[in-house]
């Protein structure tokens, strides 16, 4: 186990923002962490990080609390907003950091060449596009050599060349074994990185462990006849039609469906499972 949660509770004035979480990540796991806006996604990684006051819970990497220094040894943060001297360049801020874990100029290159940075870490961060800002930024939430990595809406303002290479790097880090906790708005990218969706709703934290695999509806395609739209009027199980497929209604079982449509004689040409996207299970979940 590589961090572990143990009943968080975080308030705003009166507002609990989170109630009372416990989750733990392993080693090598990537997270998605999604969310509607204003839910507690930054707050929770806030909170983690020991950059907010908690009413109450433990934060714990390898078993070091977040109150003491070295629990920021094993952890880094990539935010949504990056924060950096303008006035100094790429390379400044990176031998900054590298001082203060006392890390050799040879572990900075290794970094500029992972990230591919090489061109621009000299020039002052000033000159640099919101690109090359957030490249910066993921080289210095590695330098360190991090456990997990908690990264707050990564993809945010990247063009597609700049989400590819951030995706590919999210896969090199994970098969070195680094841990990932990442928020996004951005389902299709998370699906494609990982299996293991969070959501977040009301304060509290549901865990799916492969969420893709929740129960998927049935797609019954139906052969053209005449009446089928008054036969179908009279069905009295839920359903959603996308040309002539019939979708079913995961609350009932596809025998159901099956059975009304033969007594009421609507002919049947297949019955497939349709796969379950993430946005589906999203959608069903904050019953959008
Ligand atoms: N400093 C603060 N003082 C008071 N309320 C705050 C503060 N920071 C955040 N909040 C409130 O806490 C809630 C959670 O905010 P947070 O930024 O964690 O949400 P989020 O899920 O990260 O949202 P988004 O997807 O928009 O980034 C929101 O209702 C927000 O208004």
């Amino acid at each position: 186990m590589v961090l572990q949660v143990k009943q968080l509770t975080k308030k705003y004035h009166k507002k609990t923002i989170l109630k009372n979480i416990s989750f733990t990540i392993n080693e090598g796991e990537i997270i998605g962490l999604v969310a509607p806006n204003g839910t507690g996604k930054s707050t929770l990684m806030r909170a983690i990080l020991a950059l907010e006051e908690i009413e109450s819970g433990s934060i714990t990497v390898k078993d070091i609390a977040n109150s003491h220094t070295d629990f920021f040894k094993y952890i880094s943060f990539l935010p949504s907003d990056n924060y950096l001297y303008m006035h100094l360049t790429g390379y400044d801020h990176l031998s900054f950091v590298a001082n203060i874990y006392d890390l050799e100029k040879r572990e900075i290159e290794e970094v500029i060449d992972l990230i591919g940075i090489r061109s621009y870490v000299h020039q002052s961060v000033k000159s640099y596009s919101y690109g090359m800002r957030q490249h910066l930024f993921t080289a210095l939430s590695i330098l360190t050599k991090p456990l997990i990595i908690l990264m707050d809406e990564p993809f945010n303002g990247l063009d597609p060349t700049s989400t590819i290479e951030l995706k590919q790097l999210i896969r090199t880090l994970h098969a070195r074994g680094i841990s990932m906790l990442i928020s996004t708005h951005n389902l299709d990218i998370l699906e494609d990185l990982t299996e293991t969706i969070w959501f977040m709703k009301d304060g509290e934290l549901f865990i799916n462990d492969h969420v893709l695999n929740i129960d998927a509806p049935y797609e019954i395609e139906l052969s053209y006849q005449d009446n089928i739209e008054q036969l179908l009027k009279n069905c009295p199980l839920p359903f959603r039609m996308n040309d002539n497929r019939l979708l079913t209604d995961v609350a009932h079982s596809v025998e159901k469906y099956l059975e009304w449509l033969i007594k009421n004689e609507v002919q049947i040409h297949s019955v497939n499972r349709s796969k379950q996207n993430l946005e589906d299970v999203y959608r069903h979940f904050y019953e959008v």
